[in-house]
């Protein structure tokens, strides 16, 4: 059964939600699922922004199908590669023999790479600031490269002031009939979804992202339509907000966030132990997490979040436990910056992960190391106390007073 919404009077959402999908780029968990989003424009000519993932193919074309009404497709305007939404071009082409296709030259050079052609015979070569009249509609194009591949435009409909974004603005999690961000509760139900698909998926590109931000703010924009997750088109600040943040990797909170890693539990007791001496001097809103049980996507969305993070974790055959140096290995690919960071290490015999921890941290831009740091030798002891204290005192004292 067709499943389609109109978002403005001649532009209509014919995307699809896959629920199946447990890992999406075969890394992220995504428990909630994800929307694959593609938009049709009606207008003297019709125009298809973006196909979508493969899983999700039948239900796309019914949705299209019934929305052109017997009409031809005149342009599929292809924003980014990633074959989780160009996967259907070929396809597309197949049903709708007449369908030009518009993209700039990477995105042509993808097309060949993933297709084996490149549509010469119907290709239309845009570049940055190029127009397409559809009849009453205009649509501007913006070139938007490594947010987050090379090829990714973004598509700005003058007439509705929509902007067509790509991957930005967009998030895990399926869309249940609401797909507008004002028909949900964003704030409680998908935020922590939208920073974790930023983060992992994005975050590594802040500059290009603040680049598009910066074009961005030249449009009046009413309607945002990302190609995944809810649609913008009320409160449109609350998400540029987050976006201005992120992508200048400012934290969201003044808060803590406790990363340990343990095998036998002694460190994860004085993980808790520092978290309760910080809850004692004020501290609020504080989060632990276990590294080994926690995937690594919401690890590095936390730490974006947070102002400050504390590391405590084991010596392992003389190097840092695995599961959080691999983590330091993410934060290191995900350009992680801005952080003000504790250290705690454990160690039976030659304790050394603070030192290990603490030249990998000093690798990312804009990083405080705190140097009160504390060593465990096997299990905390009672006469540490004084050390927490230090620890926590210090941790508040490079806390902005809220
Ligand atoms: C496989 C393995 C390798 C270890 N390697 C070291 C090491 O190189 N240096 C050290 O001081 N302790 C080493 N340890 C000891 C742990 O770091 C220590 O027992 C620590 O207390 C574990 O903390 P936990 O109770 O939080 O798991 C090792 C332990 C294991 C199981």
């Amino acid at each position: 059964m067709y499943n389609v919404r109109k978002v403005t009077e001649d532009i209509v959402w014919v995307g699809a939600s896959d629920r199946r999908l447990a890992l999406f780029e075969n890394i992220f968990p995504i428990p909630r699922g994800v929307s694959y989003n593609s938009y049709v424009l009606l207008d003297e000519k019709t125009v298809l922004l973006d196909t979508v993932d493969a899983s999700v193919a039948g239900q796309f074309f019914e949705n299209l199908e019934h929305v052109l009404d017997g009409r031809k497709l005149d342009y599929l305007i292809v924003n980014h590669m990633e074959p989780d939404h160009c996967a259907m071009i070929g396809d597309l082409v197949r049903r709708y023999p007449e369908v030009q296709v518009v993209g700039n030259t990477k995105t042509f050079g993808m097309i060949k790479q993933f297709f084996g052609t490149d549509f010469a015979e119907r290709a239309v070569t845009v570049k940055e600031g190029d127009t397409l009249a559809t009849g009453a509609h205009t649509l501007h194009f913006v070139m938007a490269p490594m947010v987050h591949w090379p090829e990714v435009m973004v598509t700005y409909d003058e007439k509705d002031k929509v902007l067509f974004a790509a991957d930005g603005f967009g998030t895990f999690g399926a869309l249940n009939g609401n797909i507008f961000a004002d028909e949900v509760d964003f704030d409680r139900d998908w935020l922590d979804d939208a920073r974790r698909y930023y983060t992992n998926i994005v975050g590594k590109y802040g500059a290009s992202v603040q680049a598009l931000l910066k074009k961005a703010s030249g449009l009046e924009i009413a309607v945002i339509c990302p190609l995944h997750g809810p649609i913008w088109r009320e409160n449109l600040g609350y998400i540029l907000e987050k976006y201005q943040k992120w992508s200048t990797y400012e934290a969201e909170d003044q808060a803590v966030v406790i990363l340990y890693a343990t095998m036998y539990g002694n460190t994860a007791s004085a993980a808790d132990a520092l978290a309760g001496r910080l809850a004692a001097k004020g501290v609020k809103k504080i989060a632990v997490y276990d590294v080994s049980n926690t995937h690594v996507s919401e690890l590095i969305s936390e730490i974006f979040r947070a102002s400050h993070v504390v590391f405590a974790a084991p010596t392992y055959n003389g190097g840092i436990y695995p599961v959080m140096e691999n983590l330091l290995a993410d934060m290191k690919a995900l350009a992680v910056q801005n952080k003000t960071v504790a250290l705690m290490e454990n160690g039976t015999w030659a304790p050394t992960t603070a030192k290990q921890m603490r030249e990998k941290l000093a690798e990312l831009k804009n990083v405080t190391i705190l140097d009160t740091q504390i060593t465990i030798k096997s299990a905390m002891a009672p006469e540490q106390e004084g050390q927490l204290e230090a620890l926590a005192d210090a941790i508040v004292a490079s806390m902005d007073k809220q």
